[in-house]
């Protein structure tokens, strides 16, 4: 090794306080051309680093790709079980672990979700790319030994389509398969569980021959003892914290975990300054248009389909109780900081000085169903024999029924839960451990910025269910913004593009939005947009009209076609082309789809004149309405072309690929 390699190894591990490595690629390209290295050369120079400093790593690296967290949570379980094997982990996001040292690993797990139309979550989108890169020898990852485990949703097409491809692409990559694939679905009535907890006995099977060292038997003690909790809990006096400090506690907002796909300095600051509810008052259901104007130095920019994140609050009612359950004040000051006796490696994500309020309002998912791991932590922390041996059961295999019914199906959150095991006594560092982070909720853009450069609408549909039970529930994020106070409270958020590239500088380009519902949103960002371009550049009416096609469904026209004066205002005057369904006014029900059939000449014109530029964007509940779009689009040319469903299909199926027609759908 010389002299450079050296220097190069040092830097490399000064720069990581866990003696592991970790280099973007910017810098390791930096550093390879700096040292005259080649990639290939590159592998082998990492062998020799890692014989060099002896570093011990571990037996199972465990990869996960998440958007919402759900893949993280069963990554993180995965990586408990393992260690109480006595297996050294690694656990990683995707696109944190250096994917250069890849071809070094042994033994690799994948937990991957599937987010979009099949696309990979934020966090696998470079791992991805670099795994798809076309000149990757067919032997690059012979040394590898993998798994994978899914998390999907059989109502969508693409069915855990990034995991079945993930599985392939390791495979034409040389990797060999030590345990066979499994794929979680949602729908299964116990959710991913009713994969997962038969994939991981069955994964333990198999690595009892690759490891007969590790323990697999007589596990019962181990659990019994109290693990080492992940983080460490300190309640601050209030005359011990200084003035400056507290000024620090009023920016802990700021620290706010940035969401999956955007940019940490891109987090926006604004206020509600509009709640127009857009359903009559005593409709079943509450749509509305919530309008936020920035803090006046944001230099926020958006554009027709792009997406805002918003960081949504806790009630203060749930935050109170649960508080006053745990004997804690809101305005209690704690401090978080990472317990470095425990076996797990994991990014604290909670600002060092905190307010219990903070904490119960915006860190921690509080509204929501708990883990099941949870209710594991909960059992070491009462007398009560009946609650410890109901929580180990619900914590159990055995017990994922109950946990379905109770806490999922129920949706039961954490106070409830310590309510109903009220002998139980969680230290509050145990309880964050068993929790959730807040997860924030993204909405589809409908305003232009073109008409206000300071706002920014969004068209929200409130959540509000029963339970089989008849409890009633709200959706976390619609309530809040719904009870928000006008100009008062802050609300964080950010700004991400969406799937749909929309062609926002030039109406000029034809496009059909189909959007039922609260569909409906990103387009009314797009008809604005092109509304106020018309104006600016002076088009004529020949190079606007019949641009811009717009199909909206509905139950009820009198009751739910939102933006109707407007939009039926611009169908007027030829600036856009408007197509609705009420499935309810009438007794036979019309959707979307049938407008299309309806009106197959007007649409077939209309894709046959345009196949180069014409954009096709669908939006609104992903359960049956995508797929019936699409066929809808099939059956329309098949009959345009007379009858040629081959064509038909040939021709979605391309503008598919080339993403002119894109699904945008939840
Ligand atoms: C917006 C959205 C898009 C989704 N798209 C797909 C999909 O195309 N295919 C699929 O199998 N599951 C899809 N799902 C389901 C998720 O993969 C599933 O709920 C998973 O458990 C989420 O895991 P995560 O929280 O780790 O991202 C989608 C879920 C959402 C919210």
């Amino acid at each position: 090794m010389n002299c450079l390699e050296r220097v190069f190894i040092e830097l490399i591990i000064n720069s990581d306080q866990h003696t592991k490595l970790i280099i973007d690629q910017n810098q390791l390209s930096t550093c390879l051309r700096y040292l005259g290295l080649s990639f290939q050369n590159f592998n082998h120079f990492l062998a020799n680093i890692k014989a060099f400093y002896n570093m011990s790593s571990h037996d199972i690296l465990i990869l996960y790709a998440s958007q919402t967290g759900t893949a993280k949570y069963v990554a993180e379980e995965l990586e408990r079980q393992l260690i109480l094997r006595e297996f050294k982990t690694l656990l990683q996001s995707m696109d944190d672990y250096a994917i250069t040292n890849l071809p070094e690993e042994n033994y690799v797990i994948f937990v991957v979700s599937t987010t979009g139309q099949g696309e990979p979550p934020s966090n696998m989108i470079n791992f991805w790319q670099f795994l798809l890169i076309k000149d990757l020898p067919n032997d690059a990852l012979e040394d590898v030994k993998f798994t994978v485990f899914g998390l999907g949703d059989s109502n969508y097409q693409q069915f855990n389509s990034m995991a079945r491809k993930l599985y392939q692409r390791m495979l034409q990559l040389g990797a060999k398969i030590f345990h066979e694939r499994g794929l979680g679905d949602d729908q299964h009535p116990f959710g991913y569980d009713g994969e997962l907890d038969s994939w991981t006995e069955k994964l333990f099977e198999s690595l009892k021959n690759i490891f007969p060292n590790k323990q697999y038997e007589n596990l019962e003690e181990k659990i019994k003892q109290k693990p080492q909790p992940r983080y460490q809990i300190e309640l601050i006096k209030e005359n011990m914290y200084e003035e400056q400090a507290q000024q620090k506690i009023q920016e802990n907002y700021k620290l706010i975990p940035t969401p999956q796909g955007c940019k940490k300095n891109q987090m926006i600051v604004s206020r509600v300054v509009e709640n127009e509810l857009l359903t009559p008052a005593d409709y079943d259901r509450e749509t509305r248009k919530i309008e936020f104007e920035f803090d006046s130095n944001d230099q926020t920019s958006y554009n027709p389909g792009d997406i805002l994140v918003i960081h949504p609050e806790n009630s203060h009612q749930l935050c109170k109780d649960l508080a006053d359950h745990l004997n804690l004040s809101l305005s209690q000051i704690v401090r978080i900081t990472k317990n470095e006796k425990s076996l797990q490696q994991f990014k604290n994500p909670f600002p060092e000085y905190i307010t219990i309020e903070q904490l119960f309002k915006q860190w921690l998912s509080i509204s929501t169903p708990p883990t099941r791991y949870l209710f594991k932590l909960m059992s070491y922390f009462t007398n009560d024999e009946l609650h410890n041996e109901k929580l180990i059961e619900i914590s159990s295999k055995e017990g994922k029924e109950e946990y379905y019914n109770y806490v999922v199906k129920e949706k039961r959150n954490v106070f409830e839960i310590l309510f109903d095991f009220g002998t139980v006594q969680i230290p509050l560092e145990y309880l964050i451990e068993g929790l959730s982070l807040q997860k924030p909720r993204e909405y589809s853009i409908s305003s232009s910025q073109l008409s206000n450069k300071n706002r920014v609408s969004i068209t929200i549909g409130l959540v509000k269910y029963q339970t089989p039970f008849k409890r009633s529930i709200v959706g976390v994020c619609s309530q809040y913004l719904k009870q928000i106070e006008l100009k008062q409270q802050k609300v964080i958020a950010w700004i991400k593009k969406g799937t749909m590239e929309m062609p926002f500088n030039d109406p000029t380009i034809p496009v059909i939005l189909v959007g039922p519902g609260t569909g409906i949103a990103p387009f009314m960002s797009l008809v604005e947009q092109r509304n106020i371009l018309i104006e600016r550049q002076q088009l004529t009416q020949e190079q606007y009209s019949n641009k811009t096609f717009i199909l909206f469904g509905c139950r009820y026209k009198q009751k739910e076609f939102y933006y109707q004066k407007f939009l039926e205002e611009l169908h007027e005057l030829n600036r856009i082309n408007l197509f609705t369904a009420f499935s309810r006014d009438f007794d036979s029900k019309v959707y979307v789809q049938h407008l299309l059939t309806k009106h197959y000449e007007v649409f077939g014109d209309l894709i046959a004149n345009n196949f180069e530029k014409i954009k096709i964007f669908v939006c609104g509940t992903a359960k049956y309405m995508p797929k019936q779009v699409e066929e809808g689009f099939v059956e329309l040319l098949t009959k345009y072309l007379e009858g040629d469903s081959e064509k038909a299909k040939a021709i979605i199926q391309n503008l598919i690929k080339k993403r002119q027609y894109v699904v945008e759908a939840w």
